[in-house]
C-alpha cells in the first residue's frame, strides 16, 4: 500500500479537519431534504477558513456525492481546493467509487488509504461500502490490508477512519445500517493497542463512545443532520457541521465539533427519508 507522506516537526501536534457526508449533486441548485447541499458545503468550508487553524489534512469520510456524478465529485474537489490543504477520502455507501476515483484523481487529490505523519502517527482508511445497500462491511481484502498496515508500523499511534459506525449509535433506524461485521475489526485491532480511535461519518450526528476499549467518533454531516436516539427516521433541526482532531505528540487526542453558526440550512423535518 502507497503511504502519503507529510512531514510534520517531532515536537508538535498533528491537526486534521474531518468534513463527511456531504451529498452533493450535479447541479449546484440541488437539495436533500430542503438543503441545499453546496451551499451548505460552500458555508463550512468558509467558516472553517474564517477560523485560521493551521490545517495539516482534510479527511472526508464518505457520501461526499448524492447521484452519483462525476460533477458532484467535481465540486468536492473545488472546494477543497479552497482550502489549500491535503486531502484523502474514504467511499460511503451513497458514493459511486468508479466516478469517485477517476475525478478526484484527476483533480490531484490523493487516493491514498494511509497517510504516514511525522514520526507518531498514521492515518488508515479504509473502504466499508457495500454496493447499493445502506450497511457496512469490511472485505476480507479490506481486513487484510488493514492487519498489514497495522504490522508494518505497530509503534505508531493510529486512527482508523471508516464511513460506517462500528458501534451502536442509539438510532434504531441508523443502526440498521452499521457496519456489519465489527467484530471482525475488533479482532484486527485487539494486537495493536495504539490503534485506539476510530473516526466515522454515516450517522449524521456528533457521537464520543466507548467500543472494544476504544474511542469511536462520529460527525455532523455537511448537509442534513439526523436526530440522536429516535427509533425511526427523523431529521434534526441542527446546522451542517465539522470536526477538529489534533494529534499529539504523547498518543493523546484534543478533538471538538464545530457547526455553522447561522441557522441558514433548516431540513424539512417532514420529509420521510431519501
Ligand atoms: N426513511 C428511511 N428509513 C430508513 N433508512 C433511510 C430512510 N431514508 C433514507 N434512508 C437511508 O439511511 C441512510 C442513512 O444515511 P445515509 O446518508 O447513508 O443515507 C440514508 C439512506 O440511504
Ligand atoms: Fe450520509
Amino acid at each position: 500500500m502507497n503511504s502519503l507522506v507529510l512531514e510534520i516537526a517531532d515536537n508538535r501536534s498533528v491537526r486534521l479537519l474531518q468534513l463527511t457526508d456531504m451529498h452533493l449533486f450535479r447541479t449546484p441548485h440541488e437539495s436533500l431534504l430542503g438543503v441545499n447541499t453546496w451551499q451548505s458545503y460552500q458555508a463550512v468550508l468558509a467558516a472553517v477558513s474564517a477560523e485560521r487553524h493551521n490545517i495539516d489534512l482534510v479527511v472526508a469520510t464518505g457520501d461526499l456525492a448524492q447521484d452519483q456524478s462525476p460533477e458532484a465529485y467535481l465540486a468536492f474537489a473545488a472546494g477543497i481546493h479552497q482550502l489549500q490543504k491535503p486531502c484523502v477520502w474514504l467511499p460511503g455507501n451513497h458514493d459511486f467509487q468508479p466516478a469517485m476515483v477517476n475525478t478526484l484523481a484527476h483533480q490531484g487529490i490523493c487516493p491514498q488509504k494511509s497517510v504516514l505523519l511525522g514520526a507518531h502517527w498514521q492515518l488508515l482508511l479504509l473502504d466499508s461500502q457495500v454496493h447499493g445497500v445502506p450497511h457496512g462491511l469490511l472485505s476480507d481484502y479490506q481486513l487484510q490490508g488493514l492487519s498489514e498496515a497495522l504490522a508494518r508500523h505497530p509503534q505508531r499511534h493510529t486512527v482508523i477512519l471508516l464511513h460506517h459506525h462500528p458501534t451502536p449509535s442509539g438510532c434504531t433506524w441508523l443502526d440498521a445500517h452499521s457496519l456489519r461485521n465489527a467484530h471482525q475489526l475488533a479482532e484486527v485491532l485487539q494486537h495493536y493497542p495504539l490503534a485506539k480511535t476510530i473516526v466515522c461519518g454515516h450517522i449524521h450526528q456528533e457521537m464520543d463512545a466507548g467500543w472494544q476499549g476504544r474511542r469511536v467518533l462520529s460527525t455532523p454531516s455537511t448537509c442534513v443532520q439526523f436526530r440522536p436516539q429516535c427509533t425511526g427516521f427523523t431529521i434534526d433541526s441542527l446546522s451542517p457541521g465539522w470536526r477538529w482532531l489534533e494529534l499529539h505528540p504523547n498518543g493523546e487526542i484534543s478533538t471538538r465539533v464545530e457547526r455553522l453558526s447561522d441557522t441558514q440550512f433548516q431540513p424539512d423535518l417532514h420529509s420521510e427519508g431519501y
